[in-house]
């Protein structure tokens, strides 16, 4: 790969949903230690952007190169062991199971069974070893190494978010897609939840969906507005605020 290649790439990437353009004509780049934001109101293609780049849902047409590989109609799992992550807004977590377990299970999804052996993961103690030191990394990252036997169902609302990042750096991803990370925190939880951003910012490549404005203005290299599937302004987040068009579709008076 070289410097000056995006690790994910997309575009022209669109999709529709009968007569609906979700995503029209989209470009997106990730690069190593940014992030880039995605906002848009209600409806805006965010949600559908996040699945097409994670390969949960095929695009009508265009392309996505991740690490300089062709990716586009590749399935999920592959996609993930290819090392981009996504973060799934709790549907993921096993609430029953403690915080150590959710977090194990997900790096347990990162060794590939074999076709003659499905199983055949379980009673490799050198796998073992390795999805419980995966796990670890993860937890620690996370900020959850004192969380292990929480359950996960009885875990705060802003440790529940972080167990959904644990789980998806458990499977050591160098490109992160989020989606509202901040979601439902109060002040105390969205500061350290914009910390641990920062702090997995400098080795991951992260795209960030995101209402939290003042969040993105702290964390984002590079800020995307979509409005009806389509992006109407691509920049730093400082020329993008200051962008009529933007004022006027989006961010309101306020700002
Ligand atoms: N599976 C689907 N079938 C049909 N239409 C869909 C489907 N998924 C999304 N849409 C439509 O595509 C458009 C974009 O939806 P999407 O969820 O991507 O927006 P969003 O920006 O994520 O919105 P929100 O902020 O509300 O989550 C909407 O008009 C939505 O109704």
């Amino acid at each position: 790969m070289s410097e000056a290649q995006a690790l994910l790439s997309a575009r022209q990437l669109t999709k529709r949903f009968g007569g609906l353009a979700a995503v029209n004509e989209v470009n997106v780049d990730l690069w190593h230690g940014r992030i880039h934001a995605v906002i848009g109101p209600n409806g805006a293609g965010k949600s559908t952007l996040t699945n097409l780049l994670s390969g949960d849902l095929p695009p009508t047409s265009g392309q996505i190169t991740l690490n300089g590989r062709d990716i586009t109609g590749w399935t999920p799992e592959k996609i993930s062991r290819n090392r981009l992550g996504r973060s799934y807004q709790k549907t993921n977590i096993f609430r029953t199971f403690s915080v150590w377990d959710n977090v194990r299970l997900a790096a347990q999804s990162r060794v590939q069974p074999s076709p003659f052996n499905p199983l055949g993961w379980l009673g490799r103690a050198d796998n073992m070893a390795e999805v419980n030191a995966r796990a670890e990394r993860a937890m620690e990252l996370a900020g959850l190494q004192d969380r292990r036997k929480t359950i996960a169902g009885a875990a705060s609302h802003g440790e529940q978010r972080q167990l959904e990042i644990a789980m998806t750096l458990a499977t050591e991803p160098v490109v992160l897609l989020l989606d509202e990370p901040l979601a439902g925190m109060g002040v105390a939880e969205a500061e350290s939840m914009v910390q641990l951003l920062l702090r997995l910012k400098k080795d991951h490549a992260m795209m960030l969906v995101e209402h939290d404005i003042d969040a993105i203005f702290t964390l984002a290299d590079h800020l995307t507005v979509m409005v009806n599937g389509q992006v109407i302004a691509s920049d730093t987040p400082q020329i993008v605020r200051a962008d009529s068009a933007v004022q006027a579709a989006y961010l309101g008076e306020e700002h």
